[in-house]
């Protein structure tokens, strides 16, 4: 329903921008831009403005309803998927905009012992950069302030501060996504600089990343920018996104027409 008003939405778009706002399901499968079949192939990173407002516009129009329900079907496939299972410290996010709400499953992983986290902007002068963002433990209940995008944050005075490196698996929110899990954000960067480090130092501590997402978030394709730090898996209400892992790229490779 959400993603027929979306589309209602994006005939008043330029060509260049319908088709990431349209549902693949509607498409053929040799037309949904994988193969060439789709107008708008590969999408770069540093989208039209107009695109980006789009898709949170898709999110933001879909009915409280549908928002609990999305909310606790993520939660429902996360509580079993194995990254979720491992991990001791993970980071959630407090949902903005229309965002899935992870606050189901941040409710279940705290009952269950997990270390949970929500991402603070920059909350000193430190060494950790400008423009990155730290996780700041968070229990159910704990005192919230707004940072500057109105977006409550936990108040990080003599609370448990973490860099990426010592959390096992970061849920991130996300405004589009690919079913190569490449992920486009609200547009600060700021995942991406606080992942930075693992582009330079592979061997480095890795935590899993998770998007999260609405189905109607998902578009055709996303070129991955030099700085984009890949998912390791989307997650919408309907179904868990896998990277394809290196072998699965070499088939593809194969089998692609020269
Ligand atoms: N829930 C949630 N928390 C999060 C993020 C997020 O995407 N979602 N972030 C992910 O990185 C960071 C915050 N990043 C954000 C970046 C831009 C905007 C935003 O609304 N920008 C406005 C422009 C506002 C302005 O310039 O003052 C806009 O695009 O309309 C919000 C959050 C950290 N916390
Ligand atoms: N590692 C980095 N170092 C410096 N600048 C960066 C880095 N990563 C991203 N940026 C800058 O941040 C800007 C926004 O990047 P991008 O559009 O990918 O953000 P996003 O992933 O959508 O946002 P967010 O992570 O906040 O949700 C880009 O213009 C880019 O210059």
């Amino acid at each position: 329903m959400a993603v027929a008003h979306v589309r209602h939405r994006a005939e008043s778009l330029k060509p260049s921008q319908l088709s990431p706002l349209e549902p693949l399901g509607s498409r053929t499968k040799a037309d949904n831009g994988v193969n060439g079949g789709c107008p708008f192939r590969s999408m770069p990173l540093n989208l039209p403005p107009q695109t980006r407002r789009e898709l949170r516009a898709a999110r933001r129009r879909l009915q409280p309803r549908q928002h609990r329900r999305h909310a606790a079907s993520v939660a429902k496939q996360l509580k079993h998927h194995r990254f979720f299972l491992r991990a001791r410290r993970i980071a959630f996010y407090w949902p903005t905009d229309g965002e899935l709400d992870p606050r189901p499953l941040l409710r279940y992983a705290n009952q269950r012992g997990k270390v949970c986290y929500l991402p603070v902007l920059r909350p000193r002068n430190t060494c950790w950069g400008r423009g990155k963002i730290w996780f700041v433990r968070f229990r159910p209940g704990d005192r919230m302030r707004p940072n500057r995008f109105g977006i409550p944050e936990p108040t990080a005075r003599g609370r448990q501060l973490k860099l990426p490196w010592n959390l096992a698996l970061v849920l991130m929110p996300l405004v589009g996504f690919d079913t190569d899990c490449h992920r486009i954000g609200m547009g600060g960067g700021f995942y991406d600089r606080s992942l930075a480090y693992l582009r330079e130092r592979r061997s480095w501590r890795r935590p899993r990343l998770i998007g999260i997402a609405h189905e109607c978030q998902r578009v055709a394709r996303i070129e991955p920018s030099p700085w984009d730090i890949p998912l390791d898996a989307v997650v919408t209400e309907r179904q868990v996104y896998a990277k394809p892992s290196a072998g699965d790229r070499l088939v593809q490779s194969r089998i692609a027409p020269s």
